[in-house]
Protein backbone atom coordinates (compact mmCIF):
# COMPACT_ATOMS: atom_id res chain seq x y z
CA UNK A 1 0.00 0.00 0.00
CA UNK A 2 1.98 3.20 -1.03
CA UNK A 3 1.55 6.38 0.62
CA UNK A 4 3.21 10.15 0.19
CA UNK A 5 5.82 10.21 1.40
CA UNK A 6 5.74 12.45 4.79
CA UNK A 7 8.66 14.87 6.43
CA UNK A 8 8.01 12.90 10.05
CA UNK A 9 6.74 9.66 10.83
CA UNK A 10 5.47 10.37 13.82
CA UNK A 11 4.34 14.29 14.15
CA UNK A 12 2.19 15.64 17.09
CA UNK A 13 0.92 18.81 18.06
CA UNK A 14 -1.00 20.05 21.28
CA UNK A 15 -1.93 16.28 22.06
CA UNK A 16 -4.14 15.66 25.30
CA UNK A 17 -5.68 13.63 27.18
CA UNK A 18 -8.17 14.00 30.16
CA UNK A 19 -10.09 11.37 32.26
CA UNK A 20 -12.63 13.17 33.85
CA UNK A 21 -11.07 16.45 35.46
CA UNK A 22 -7.32 15.21 35.30
CA UNK A 23 -5.28 15.69 32.33
CA UNK A 24 -3.14 13.07 31.75
CA UNK A 25 -1.16 14.05 28.85
CA UNK A 26 -1.22 17.96 28.45
CA UNK A 27 -0.40 19.41 25.41
CA UNK A 28 2.64 17.39 24.00
CA UNK A 29 3.95 18.18 20.33
CA UNK A 30 6.71 16.77 19.32
CA UNK A 31 7.97 15.47 15.65
CA UNK A 32 10.11 11.86 15.17
CA UNK A 33 12.25 11.22 11.84
CA UNK A 34 12.05 7.98 10.10
CA UNK A 35 14.47 5.35 11.66
CA UNK A 36 14.90 7.59 14.78
CA UNK A 37 15.00 6.17 18.00
CA UNK A 38 12.86 8.18 20.08
CA UNK A 39 12.38 7.59 23.66
CA UNK A 40 9.36 8.76 26.28
CA UNK A 41 11.04 8.98 29.52
CA UNK A 42 9.38 9.86 32.49
CA UNK A 43 8.28 8.40 36.16
CA UNK A 44 5.50 6.48 36.86
CA UNK A 45 1.99 7.83 36.13
CA UNK A 46 3.88 10.68 34.26
CA UNK A 47 1.37 9.82 31.23
CA UNK A 48 3.82 7.77 28.46
CA UNK A 49 1.71 4.95 28.18
CA UNK A 50 -1.06 7.47 27.81
CA UNK A 51 0.58 9.45 25.07
CA UNK A 52 1.63 5.76 23.15
CA UNK A 53 -1.80 4.53 23.13
CA UNK A 54 -3.54 7.44 21.74
CA UNK A 55 -0.39 7.35 18.90
CA UNK A 56 -1.08 3.65 18.30
CA UNK A 57 -5.09 4.66 17.92
CA UNK A 58 -6.89 2.79 20.48
CA UNK A 59 -7.68 5.94 22.58
CA UNK A 60 -9.39 8.42 21.75
CA UNK A 61 -7.48 12.36 21.90
CA UNK A 62 -9.39 14.90 23.65
CA UNK A 63 -7.80 17.56 21.36
CA UNK A 64 -4.88 18.44 19.49
CA UNK A 65 -3.73 15.89 16.53
CA UNK A 66 -1.03 13.51 15.52
CA UNK A 67 -0.16 11.78 12.48
CA UNK A 68 1.97 8.24 12.24
CA UNK A 69 3.35 7.19 9.55
CA UNK A 70 1.53 9.32 7.28
CA UNK A 71 -2.21 8.60 9.00
CA UNK A 72 -4.26 11.08 10.98
CA UNK A 73 -4.08 8.84 14.68
CA UNK A 74 -7.72 9.69 15.00
CA UNK A 75 -9.43 9.77 11.47
CA UNK A 76 -7.53 6.82 10.22
CA UNK A 77 -6.73 4.75 13.00
CA UNK A 78 -7.99 1.85 11.06
CA UNK A 79 -5.50 1.67 8.10
CA UNK A 80 -2.54 2.91 10.48
CA UNK A 81 -2.72 0.27 12.87
CA UNK A 82 -1.37 -1.87 9.16
CA UNK A 83 1.84 -0.05 9.47
CA UNK A 84 2.60 0.45 12.84
CA UNK A 85 3.66 -2.89 15.51
CA UNK A 86 3.20 -2.57 19.09
CA UNK A 87 4.76 -4.25 22.00
CA UNK A 88 2.82 -3.31 25.17
CA UNK A 89 3.88 -3.61 28.75
CA UNK A 90 2.46 -6.73 29.37
CA UNK A 91 2.55 -8.25 26.03
CA UNK A 92 0.64 -11.62 26.18
CA UNK A 93 2.42 -14.15 23.68
CA UNK A 94 0.74 -17.26 23.85
CA UNK A 95 2.63 -19.25 26.83
CA UNK A 96 1.77 -22.89 25.21
CA UNK A 97 2.21 -22.33 21.59
CA UNK A 98 6.26 -22.23 20.71
CA UNK A 99 8.24 -19.22 19.60
CA UNK A 100 7.23 -20.15 15.68
CA UNK A 101 3.42 -20.86 16.21
CA UNK A 102 3.17 -17.36 18.18
CA UNK A 103 5.07 -15.94 15.02
CA UNK A 104 2.14 -17.63 12.50
CA UNK A 105 -0.60 -16.73 14.96
CA UNK A 106 0.17 -12.66 15.01
CA UNK A 107 1.36 -13.15 11.02
CA UNK A 108 -2.10 -14.33 10.72
CA UNK A 109 -3.54 -11.55 12.73
CA UNK A 110 -1.90 -9.07 10.68
CA UNK A 111 -3.52 -9.90 7.44
CA UNK A 112 -0.48 -11.95 6.17
CA UNK A 113 -0.80 -14.88 3.60
CA UNK A 114 0.83 -18.58 4.95
CA UNK A 115 3.78 -18.46 2.54
CA UNK A 116 4.53 -14.59 4.21
CA UNK A 117 4.21 -15.40 7.44
CA UNK A 118 6.89 -19.08 6.80
CA UNK A 119 9.26 -16.40 5.36
CA UNK A 120 8.92 -13.50 7.50
CA UNK A 121 9.15 -16.12 10.40
CA UNK A 122 12.75 -17.17 9.42
CA UNK A 123 14.11 -14.07 8.45
CA UNK A 124 13.34 -12.99 11.67
CA UNK A 125 14.57 -15.38 13.85
CA UNK A 126 17.44 -15.89 11.67
CA UNK A 127 17.96 -11.83 11.40
CA UNK A 128 17.99 -11.79 15.46
CA UNK A 129 20.05 -15.55 16.22
CA UNK A 130 16.82 -16.37 17.63
CA UNK A 131 16.57 -20.08 15.35
CA UNK A 132 17.45 -22.48 18.52
CA UNK A 133 14.32 -20.88 20.19
CA UNK A 134 11.92 -21.89 17.28
CA UNK A 135 10.45 -25.12 19.12
CA UNK A 136 10.34 -23.84 22.33
CA UNK A 137 7.19 -22.80 24.18
CA UNK A 138 7.04 -19.62 25.88
CA UNK A 139 6.43 -21.02 28.72
CA UNK A 140 10.03 -22.34 29.34
CA UNK A 141 11.43 -19.03 27.92
CA UNK A 142 13.13 -16.43 29.99
CA UNK A 143 11.16 -13.70 30.32
CA UNK A 144 14.52 -11.48 28.17
CA UNK A 145 13.79 -14.25 25.12
CA UNK A 146 10.18 -13.64 25.66
CA UNK A 147 10.54 -10.04 25.16
CA UNK A 148 12.70 -10.44 22.14
CA UNK A 149 9.96 -13.04 20.30
CA UNK A 150 7.18 -10.24 21.41
CA UNK A 151 9.41 -7.57 19.49
CA UNK A 152 9.77 -10.34 16.25
CA UNK A 153 5.49 -10.62 16.51
CA UNK A 154 5.67 -6.57 16.40
CA UNK A 155 7.91 -7.25 13.37
CA UNK A 156 6.27 -9.70 11.16
CA UNK A 157 3.78 -7.21 9.14
CA UNK A 158 6.91 -4.70 8.21
CA UNK A 159 5.62 -1.90 10.18
CA UNK A 160 6.85 1.70 9.45
CA UNK A 161 6.95 3.02 13.00
CA UNK A 162 6.85 0.39 16.17
CA UNK A 163 6.14 1.10 19.45
CA UNK A 164 7.56 -0.33 22.68
CA UNK A 165 6.28 0.47 26.06
CA UNK A 166 8.72 -0.56 28.59
CA UNK A 167 10.24 -3.58 26.40
CA UNK A 168 12.55 -4.13 28.86
CA UNK A 169 10.98 -4.04 32.22
CA UNK A 170 12.61 -6.87 34.84
CA UNK A 171 15.48 -8.37 31.78
CA UNK A 172 18.06 -9.14 32.95
CA UNK A 173 20.86 -6.60 31.69
CA UNK A 174 22.81 -8.74 29.23
CA UNK A 175 19.43 -9.63 27.77
CA UNK A 176 18.84 -6.02 27.55
CA UNK A 177 21.80 -5.07 25.70
CA UNK A 178 20.60 -7.71 22.90
CA UNK A 179 17.63 -6.35 22.85
CA UNK A 180 18.74 -3.04 22.19
CA UNK A 181 20.67 -4.11 19.64
CA UNK A 182 17.80 -5.33 18.03
CA UNK A 183 16.23 -1.94 18.32
CA UNK A 184 19.79 -0.55 16.45
CA UNK A 185 19.34 -3.03 13.76
CA UNK A 186 15.56 -2.50 12.98
CA UNK A 187 16.17 1.30 13.13
CA UNK A 188 18.73 0.99 11.02
CA UNK A 189 16.83 -0.98 8.92
CA UNK A 190 14.81 2.36 8.37
CA UNK A 191 11.85 1.68 10.98
CA UNK A 192 11.16 4.30 13.23
CA UNK A 193 11.16 2.77 17.35
CA UNK A 194 9.14 4.75 20.13
CA UNK A 195 10.28 3.52 23.35
CA UNK A 196 9.03 4.04 26.71
CA UNK A 197 11.43 3.50 29.76
CA UNK A 198 11.91 4.99 33.37
CA UNK A 199 15.31 3.28 32.86
CA UNK A 200 17.60 6.38 32.57
CA UNK A 201 20.70 3.93 31.04
CA UNK A 202 18.30 3.12 28.42
CA UNK A 203 18.28 6.77 27.61
CA UNK A 204 21.28 7.21 26.32
CA UNK A 205 20.85 4.73 24.00
CA UNK A 206 17.90 6.51 22.28
CA UNK A 207 18.70 9.37 19.40
CA UNK A 208 16.39 11.47 21.34
CA UNK A 209 14.31 11.61 24.61
CA UNK A 210 11.90 13.31 25.81
CA UNK A 211 10.82 13.63 29.07
CA UNK A 212 7.26 13.51 30.78
CA UNK A 213 6.56 15.24 34.22
CA UNK A 214 2.72 15.13 34.99
CA UNK A 215 1.63 14.72 31.31
CA UNK A 216 3.87 17.79 30.15
CA UNK A 217 6.88 17.20 28.15
CA UNK A 218 9.41 18.88 29.83
CA UNK A 219 12.30 18.62 27.03
CA UNK A 220 13.12 16.82 23.71
CA UNK A 221 16.36 16.67 22.69
CA UNK A 222 19.68 14.07 22.33
CA UNK A 223 21.01 12.45 25.48
CA UNK A 224 24.42 14.08 24.48
CA UNK A 225 22.99 17.62 24.00
CA UNK A 226 21.32 17.68 27.44
CA UNK A 227 24.38 16.85 29.67
CA UNK A 228 26.51 19.19 27.75
CA UNK A 229 23.45 21.56 28.28
CA UNK A 230 23.47 21.19 32.30
CA UNK A 231 26.65 19.91 32.66
CA UNK A 232 25.55 16.79 33.82
CA UNK A 233 27.34 13.34 33.70
CA UNK A 234 24.04 10.79 33.36
CA UNK A 235 20.42 11.19 32.08
CA UNK A 236 19.59 10.33 35.52
CA UNK A 237 21.46 13.32 36.52
CA UNK A 238 19.54 15.33 34.04
CA UNK A 239 16.22 13.99 34.83
CA UNK A 240 16.38 14.86 38.35
CA UNK A 241 17.58 18.08 37.68
CA UNK A 242 14.87 19.04 35.49
CA UNK A 243 11.80 17.13 37.39
CA UNK A 244 12.93 19.01 40.35
CA UNK A 245 13.02 22.19 38.36
CA UNK A 246 9.27 21.62 36.87
CA UNK A 247 8.18 20.92 40.01
CA UNK A 248 9.68 23.76 41.77
CA UNK A 249 8.79 26.19 39.53
CA UNK A 250 5.01 24.74 39.17
CA UNK A 251 4.74 24.63 43.08
CA UNK A 252 5.59 28.44 42.63
CA UNK A 253 3.39 29.15 39.84
CA UNK A 254 0.42 27.22 41.71
CA UNK A 255 0.97 29.26 45.69
N1 LIG B 1 -8.32 5.00 31.82
C1 LIG B 1 -7.88 5.84 32.75
N2 LIG B 1 -8.74 6.48 33.57
C2 LIG B 1 -8.31 7.36 34.50
N3 LIG B 1 -6.99 7.66 34.71
C3 LIG B 1 -6.11 7.05 33.93
C4 LIG B 1 -6.48 6.10 32.92
N4 LIG B 1 -5.35 5.67 32.29
C5 LIG B 1 -4.32 6.30 32.90
N5 LIG B 1 -4.78 7.12 33.87
C6 LIG B 1 -3.96 7.98 34.72
O1 LIG B 1 -3.18 8.81 33.88
C7 LIG B 1 -1.88 9.02 34.45
C8 LIG B 1 -0.83 8.62 33.43
O2 LIG B 1 -0.82 7.19 33.32
P1 LIG B 1 0.15 6.43 32.30
O3 LIG B 1 -0.13 4.98 32.44
O4 LIG B 1 0.00 7.04 30.96
O5 LIG B 1 1.57 6.79 32.89
P2 LIG B 1 2.97 6.19 32.54
O6 LIG B 1 3.89 7.35 32.40
O7 LIG B 1 2.86 5.27 31.39
O8 LIG B 1 3.31 5.37 33.86
P3 LIG B 1 3.94 3.90 34.02
O9 LIG B 1 5.39 4.08 33.81
O10 LIG B 1 3.58 3.56 35.43
O11 LIG B 1 3.26 3.03 33.02
C9 LIG B 1 -1.84 8.20 35.74
O12 LIG B 1 -2.13 9.06 36.82
C10 LIG B 1 -2.95 7.19 35.54
O13 LIG B 1 -3.50 6.79 36.79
Amino acid sequence: MSQPEKAYSISVENLTKKFDDFVAVDKITFNVKKGEIFGFLGANGAGKTTAMRMLIGVLEPTSGKGEVAGFDIFKNSRKLKKHIGYMSQKFSLYDDLTAKENMRFFGGIYGLTNKEIRNRTKELLTHFGMEHIEKERVSSLPLGWKQKLAFCTALMHKPDVVFLDEPTSGVDPSIRRQFWEMIYETAEGGVTVLVTTHNMDEAEYCHRISMMVAGKMITVDTPQNLKDKYKLETMGEVFLHLARGYEKEHAITAS
